[in-house]
């Protein structure tokens, strides 16, 4: 029998709703209480490490949750769940595939309905994230995401609805498998990029979206002492408009590494138009195009870099290279 450790962090599978129809935390998680769906089958330890909504998970919760599971994977688990709110689930999830080695599997689940709720997703989903991290064709692909039957990397998936259970998609790639009569099927492999086995996260890594007669003025903003990087969410293929280029100019004169990405939902930042502004110029200018990460994923992405001692070419290619 395999022992799977449940690492819960809170979010809307652990809250419920009350008379008035708002959705609360719980002091006593309602899903760490369901220990029975599997009884007979997995050996499940709970650890209740945090209570926090999604939107107050930083960085450091998340290297606290990459700190347990190395102690775990120490320890001998088989595989890891981790519940967590829905809203920074991808970035969580992201932040793990990136700083874990890719040992055993650690897959990441939550909740569009609370507990309480009529139709609540939280105890199927977490079921199936169990499942899952049994699952022996598990191994080998990275942190994945469980929701609503489907299985998708933490490296592409994201919350693409705010309040719908099929919320989680995979943009451009898909999911990877899915969950069809409690079994996990795959039809797609994941190609591994490198992993930064990281025990500190920097601060001042910002993600800043372009829109149609952008400026200069907020680039100028966090032209600070303390800033150490920052992720351009761009449009299309990955422009800029130009009045915002002599700002952008001033921070890479600092040496900040500014990362492209497209704010489209599909696709990916290439170099490709040759404008003032264009993505050409961009690359030319020495911002690093990152394919295939929304702006969310880039910034974690450069945040582990960092906070791993990366810069220059090191960084930019670690960046760089989210499809290979
Ligand atoms: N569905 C959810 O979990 C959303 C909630 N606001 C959270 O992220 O904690």
């Amino acid at each position: 029998m395999k022992t799977i450790l449940a690492i819960h962090t809170g979010g809307t599978i652990s809250m419920s709703q009350n008379e008035k129809g708002e959705v609360v935390p719980n002091d006593d998680n309602p899903i760490a209480d369901q220990q029975v769906i599997l009884q007979g089958q997995i050996n499940l330890i709970t650890d209740e490490m945090f209570n926090l909504p999604s939107p107050h998970v930083t960085p450091a919760v998340m290297l606290a949750i990459k700190q347990r599971i190395m102690k775990a994977i120490d320890e001998g688990i088989d595989g890891v769940v981790i519940t967590h709110g829905t809203d920074t689930l991808e970035e969580t999830a992201y932040f793990l595939d990136l700083t874990l080695p890719n040992t055993i599997p650690v897959v990441v689940t939550g909740a569009m309905r609370s507990s309480n709720e009529i139709g609540s997703d939280g105890l199927y989903n977490f079921r199936n994230a169990i499942l899952v991290a049994a699952t022996d064709e598990s191994y080998g692909k990275g942190v994945l995401v469980v929701m609503n039957d489907e299985i998708h990397t933490a490296r592409y998936v994201t919350k693409t609805h705010t309040t719908n259970v099929a919320t989680f998609r995979t943009p451009t790639f898909g999911p990877i498998g899915i969950v069809t009569q409690n079994k996990a099927k795959y039809f797609q492999e994941l190609i591994r990029t490198e992993v930064a086995d990281i025990n500190r996260v920097v601060k001042g890594v910002f993600l800043i979206k372009a829109y149609a007669g952008m400026d200069g003025e907020l680039f100028d903003a966090i032209n600070q002492p303390t800033t150490n990087g920052l992720v351009i969410e761009g449009l299309g293929a990955g422009n800029l408009p130009p009045q915002t280029l002599p700002a952008i100019q001033r921070l890479l004169a600092k040496h900040i590494p500014i990362v492209l990405v497209s704010r489209c939902y599909n696709g990916v930042a290439q170099a490709i138009y040759d404008y003032e502004g264009g993505g050409i110029q961009l690359k030319k200018m020495g911002m690093i195009l990152c394919q295939g990460l929304n702006g969310q994923k880039a910034r974690i992405k450069l945040l582990v870099g960092l906070s791993d001692g990366k810069h220059g070419e090191k960084l930019a290619e670690f960046v760089r290279n989210a499809i290979s």
